[in-house]
């Protein structure tokens, strides 16, 4: 098959507290009270019209200071060998972050945003509404984050977000 390259424009920057990678918290569920802001550039500021009404945002973005992809990854969680596909690791082929953020409000082209494991200066490639209709599932299987101990999860995953 030929190979295809798929060239993005930003929508946006992130703005956030976080400036180490080793030091921002691995997920949003460990992240709440860590803030920061999506600013989207003006020519894309229309489109958030409507936002207001959402609790949740998915953030997509690229995950632009990402080490080389790897197909085995040492999970942060797990001191065990899994595939990056079944993993939240930043090292993947394509280096898109997706994070579900809770937006406190907006200030025209600013969303101000709870739960952060992003690095300052992340090119945003994308914003859609997290909505329980569509999105919510109540049972599921989580393969081998079962096996983790959430609250020790909880702890190792807040990282620099002492909040
Ligand atoms: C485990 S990833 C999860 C990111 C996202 N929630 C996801 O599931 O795609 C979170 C880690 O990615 C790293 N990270 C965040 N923003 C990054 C960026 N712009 N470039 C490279 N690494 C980044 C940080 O080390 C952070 O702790």
């Amino acid at each position: 098959m030929e190979e295809t390259l798929i060239i993005y424009r930003p929508i946006g920057v992130i703005h956030s507290e976080h400036v180490v990678a080793e030091q921002t918290p691995i997920q949003p569920a460990y992240a709440r009270g860590c803030r920061g802001q999506a600013e989207i550039f003006p020519e894309f500021a229309e489109g958030l019209r409507d936002l207001e009404g959402f609790s949740h945002l998915y953030l997509i973005y690229h995950l632009h200071r990402v080490e080389p992809s790897q197909m085995l990854v040492k999970p942060f969680l797990q001191n065990a060998i899994r595939g990056i596909f079944a993993t939240r690791a930043p090292c993947r082929p394509n280096a898109i972050g997706l994070s579900i953020l809770e937006l406190l409000h907006r200030e025209g082209n600013v969303l101000y945003l709870d739960g952060m494991d992003i690095l300052d200066g992340t090119p945003l490639l994308d914003i859609k509404p997290y909505t329980a209709k569509f999105d919510f599932v109540k049972t599921t299987r989580n393969g081998w984050q079962d096996e983790v101990d959430e609250k020790e999860a909880r702890k190792l995953g807040k990282r620099g977000c002492q909040k």
